[in-house]
């Protein structure tokens, strides 16, 4: 039987009196890809950062691999890698420098450091731009570069909070095809939020509709769409984007904004500094 990669049970975690996270019950399964999806403020980023124990888990629990986040912080942080989505490479650090950064602080072994880090960047394209400096660089290769710092440390799970925000399709595209031939080539799970629901249609294998801090649909892309055509009595099928409407709700539409409404505040949309 394979092993859950993360399992999230009765997770709630709250700002003051917002309830970010509220119950929320997940399981994702070893090598698959799987899209967290929903509107601003359904509390994806919270519950992501208490998978990756950057938060405490107040109430509920969470494991990564078997591992209690609450009692085997380490160990946890040992199997995965995480792009966040806030900018996380150096603009005044060439690419390689960035990704060696990483190699240390997670402690790759010295001598493998470079082999491991020339691997990292050729896996993500970034070879031949891999002695510029990052501010050089334009958006997709920056998050093709953090793809790079994340993957360094070879992990057995793959976090990523918005990973394509704020990028062309050209680009888009581009940061998917590495995630999955990496994916491809070495069976690691994948965990990522998202807005865009044409990538969780395209790329994920399994999607969780998230809403106010709870999953309220989970299957396959397919199967989600299905069942709506199923519940409409229609036979043309629905796209996810309808699936995510009608979980939602009109909630949409106001206090928790579109989610197609994506409103990037990352500066890696054009080029970075
Ligand atoms: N540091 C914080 N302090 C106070 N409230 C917060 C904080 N971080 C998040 N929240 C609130 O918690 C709720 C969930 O936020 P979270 O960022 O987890 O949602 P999200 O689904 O990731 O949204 P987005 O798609 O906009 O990134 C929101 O109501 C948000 O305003």
């Amino acid at each position: 039987m394979t092993q859950d990669a993360v399992a999230c049970t009765g997770l709630a975690y709250a700002f003051g009196g917002t309830r970010a996270v509220d119950g929320l019950d997940l399981s994702v399964a070893e090598g698959e890809v799987f899209g967290l999806l929903g509107p601003n403020g359904a509390g994806k980023t919270t519950a992501i950062r208490c998978i990756t124990t950057l938060l405490p888990v107040p109430a509920g629990m969470v494991r990564v691999f078997g591992h209690d986040t609450a009692e085997d912080r380490m160990a946890v942080r040992r199997l995965l890698g995480y792009v966040p989505q806030q900018l996380s490479a150096d603009q005044s650090l060439t690419g390689r420098e960035n990704v060696a950064l990483f190699a240390r602080v997670f402690d790759v072994p010295r001598r493998e450091r470079a082999a491991r880090v020339g691997q990292a960047l050729a896996a993500v394209d970034l070879t031949d731009a891999a002695d510029r400096l990052a501010k050089t660089y334009s958006g997709g290769m920056v998050r093709r570069l953090e793809l790079a710092q994340a993957l360094v440390s070879a992990p057995r799970l793959l976090i990523l909070d918005e990973p394509t925000i704020g990028l062309d399709p050209i680009a888009r595209t581009g940061v998917w095809e590495h995630i999955n031939a990496v994916r491809a080539a070495t069976g690691m799970t994948v965990l990522v939020t998202t807005h865009y629901m044409d990538e969780a249609d395209q790329y994920c294998d399994r999607v969780g509709l998230m809403h106010h801090g709870r999953v309220r649909a989970l299957g396959t892309p397919a199967e989600l769409r299905q069942g709506l055509a199923a519940r409409r009595g229609t036979t043309t099928l629905p796209t996810l984007e309808d699936v995510f409407r009608e979980v939602a709700g009109s909630g949409l539409d106001d206090e928790s904004g579109d989610f197609r409404d994506v409103r990037s505040t990352r500066r890696t949309a054009g080029r970075v500094g």
